[in-house]
């Protein structure tokens, strides 16, 4: 098999996955799920004209000659609070004191807020008068009954949740988090409950894709660690095939001891792709079975693992969670240094991102071996540089896809448009 290039290997993957099944959570539960069916309003809200201030509601025609002769003088006859329905009606000459929400009476066409009047035990002066219809809210505003006011597909933020409180949508209809099993191999490796041993290498790669699955909402099973034989990677591996993804690391180069591959063929996964044109992490390979179980094949290497999470296990995870946008968020930047590049695959480089007058600057965090975690622990975003450059310069403008997109900003925005 030869290399593919990021975007192919990308678009084979999600060619191959589907959404998740379909499922109900309470309303509390919802936040940041994929709202799976059409959501329909099953009332009109406002569910009549309501008044929009705290004031009288008024027939224009009455004030129309304000500016000649003075403040128009009306007769209060009702005094109207929210979620109470108006029993009279408001003829000539008369108003009703109103309250925000109210329903507008009868008769009334316009609301008069309280600091554009004067009240004088019965009678209320109108000073100012505006526009007819100013300050009614109108039936049907915000909802109206029998339409859509949520389309399947959209994700539950605070405003959202808000509509689908509104619309009595106790339980909520959404994309099913996919089932993820974590499997780290190697004869090297030591659990994080085992004692230390200098000749051993401290499993990472099982708690970084942990954190990774966790921060899109996902929690996984870690079912520890593979030893190099066939037998005991067989039985792990049929065991994470139970689930509908499983994230295997290490073991998929091309080592004496590198069973991965061979032995995911061996119990029915159809392996679509090996190996992609990208540093770190080239040896990816992707398969699924027949029951639809997704399998990646990560590196080894710690960053070459976590790297492809990013560009490859997680847009699969987010399109089996129902979401639209799939892919991390990118900005452009200027480099902040020269750097050399080698030809032919895709650079993903560990930055870390300031800011000045200009835009965003992109800086190395360090050294970019596959095996440097520190470079990722620090990196705000990976820099990607295309297969075909060679050389970078300062102050050129690169592509940054951000790892923390999630994050709040140092300033308030205010702070930001005023200078
Ligand atoms: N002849 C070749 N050798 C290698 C190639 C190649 O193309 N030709 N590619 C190199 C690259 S790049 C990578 S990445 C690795 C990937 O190999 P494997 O997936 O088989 O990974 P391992 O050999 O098992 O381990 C590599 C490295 O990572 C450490 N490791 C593994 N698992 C963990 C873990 N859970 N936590 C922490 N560290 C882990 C492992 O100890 C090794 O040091 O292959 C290169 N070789
Ligand atoms: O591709 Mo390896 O993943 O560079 O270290």
């Amino acid at each position: 098999m030869s290399y593919l290039a990021v975007d192919q290997a990308q678009a084979c993957i999600l060619e191959h996955l589907s959404s998740c099944a379909v499922e109900s959570v309470a309303l509390n539960e919802s936040l940041g799920r994929v709202v799976a069916e059409d959501i329909y309003a099953n009332r009109n809200h406002p569910p009549y004209d309501v008044s929009a201030m705290d004031g009288y509601a008024v027939r224009f025609e009455d004030l129309v000659q304000i500016s000649e002769a003075g403040p128009a003088e009306l007769e209060i006859i009702d005094d109207i609070r929210a979620g109470q329905i108006p029993s009279l009606r408001v003829l000539q000459g008369r108003s009703a004191r109103i309250m925000t929400g109210a329903p507008v009476p009868a008769g009334a066409d316009t609301v008069i807020r309280v600091e554009d009047t004067e009240l004088d035990e019965n009678i209320v002066s109108i000073l100012v008068a505006q526009k007819c219809g100013t300050n009614i809210r109108p039936l049907g505003e915000n909802l109206r009954d029998g339409e859509v006011v949520l389309e399947a597909g959209i994700t539950v933020t605070p405003g959202v949740l808000a509509i689908l409180a509104m619309v009595k949508q106790k339980q909520v209809p959404v994309f099913a988090r996919p089932t993820v099993a974590i499997l780290s191999t190697g004869d090297e490796l030591e659990g994080l409950d085992e004692a230390i041993d200098e000749n051993k290498i401290p499993d990472a790669n099982s708690y970084a894709l942990m954190a990774q699955c966790q921060a899109l909402g996902i929690k996984p099973v870690l079912l520890g660690i593979a030893r190099d034989n066939p037998i005991e990677i067989r039985a792990k591996l049929t065991e994470g095939l139970k689930y509908d993804v499983l994230l295997a690391s290490g073991g998929v180069s091309v080592g004496h001891h590198d069973f991965m591959r061979p032995m995911l063929e061996e119990l029915g996964v159809q392996v679509h792709f090996w190996r992609v044109a990208m540093r770190p992490g080239h040896p990816l390979a992707f398969g699924t079975t027949a029951t639809g179980t997704a399998v990646f094949g990560l590196p080894g290497n710690p960053v070459s693992s976590m790297v492809c999470f990013e560009q490859f296990a997680a847009p699969a995870l987010k399109q089996m969670m129902g979401f639209q946008k799939c892919f991390r968020r990118t900005i452009t930047a200027r480099l902040t240094h020269d750097m050399k590049d080698r030809e032919g695959r895709t650079h993903f480089v560990r930055v870390s991102l300031s800011r000045d007058d200009l835009g965003y600057l992109a800086t190395s965090t360090g050294t970019q071996g596959s095996g440097v975690l520190m470079s990722m622990a620090l990196a705000e975003g990976l820099m990607i540089v295309p297969a075909a450059a060679t050389s970078l310069k300062a102050g050129e403008t690169v592509v940054v896809q951000l790892l923390q997109d999630m994050d709040f900003q140092e300033q308030a925005a205010l702070e930001n448009v005023d200078g």
